[in-house]
């Protein structure tokens, strides 16, 4: 006979793991290369499919012209994903770069050369980090109306922390190069 697990017996890992906190992420996704509304879709489906990531929001998809990239980038499709997590921050910065690769991402030496799929990290919870490999804040989301306005659709009283509210944030930036694309939805299973 298979025994039963017991729900009410704890397994060791449980009791000695490290436990986090559960943090709201505020994940934002770019693509001009490609597929675009594919890379995003399949951006938002793997993070909600990973283990300790829940997806709260997905934000409208804008089309925006590019920002501080080489002449004669294509625009960008872009979106934000607020998720609930327990993840370190490090794991999830991983997680978001294995999600790049497996939109088969390369990483040309240009600065800001087109890129099937883009995901950064732009908030997550208080946490502040000041290293190279991970920058939270998201040094450049105050001023990204492309960051700015799809977390704002979905989050009204967004705010970054020791930054300011997304809404004042929102309205001293330049909104003329984004435009809601009504026609694309990323869905969320
Ligand atoms: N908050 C963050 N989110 C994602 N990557 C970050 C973050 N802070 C630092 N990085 C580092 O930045 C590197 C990614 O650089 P990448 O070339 O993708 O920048 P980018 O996304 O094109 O530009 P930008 O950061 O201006 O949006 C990664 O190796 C990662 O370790
Ligand atoms: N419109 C737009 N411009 C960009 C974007 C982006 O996602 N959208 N990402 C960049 C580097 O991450 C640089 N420029």
């Amino acid at each position: 006979m298979t025994e039963t697990p017991n729900p009410y017996i704890i397994d060791a890992d449980t009791l000695t793991g490290e436990m986090h906190p559960i943090r709201r992420a505020v994940i934002a996704l770019g693509s001009n290369l490609g597929d675009r509304l594919a890379a995003l879709q399949g951006a938002v489906a793997t993070l909600a499919d990973t283990p300790d990531v829940w997806v709260t929001a997905v934000s409208p998809v804008y089309e925006t012209e590019p920002v501080d990239a080489p002449e004669g980038s294509e625009a960008f499709l872009n979106a934000i994903v607020l998720a609930d997590t327990t993840l370190p921050a490090h794991t999830l910065l991983d997680r978001a770069l294995a999600i790049e690769d497996a939109y088969d991402r390369q990483r040309p030496a240009t600065h800001n050369a087109p890129r099937t799929l883009d995901v950064d990290l732009i908030v997550l919870g208080d946490r502040l980090s000041h290293e190279d490999r991970l920058r939270l804040p998201h040094p450049r989301a105050a001023e990204r109306a492309f960051v700015l306005q799809p977390w704002f659709d979905i989050e009204a009283d967004a705010q970054i922390p020791g930054v300011g509210t997304v809404k004042e944030l929102l309205e001293a930036t330049d909104r003329s190069g984004i435009a809601l694309r009504e026609d694309l939805v990323l869905e969320v299973e």
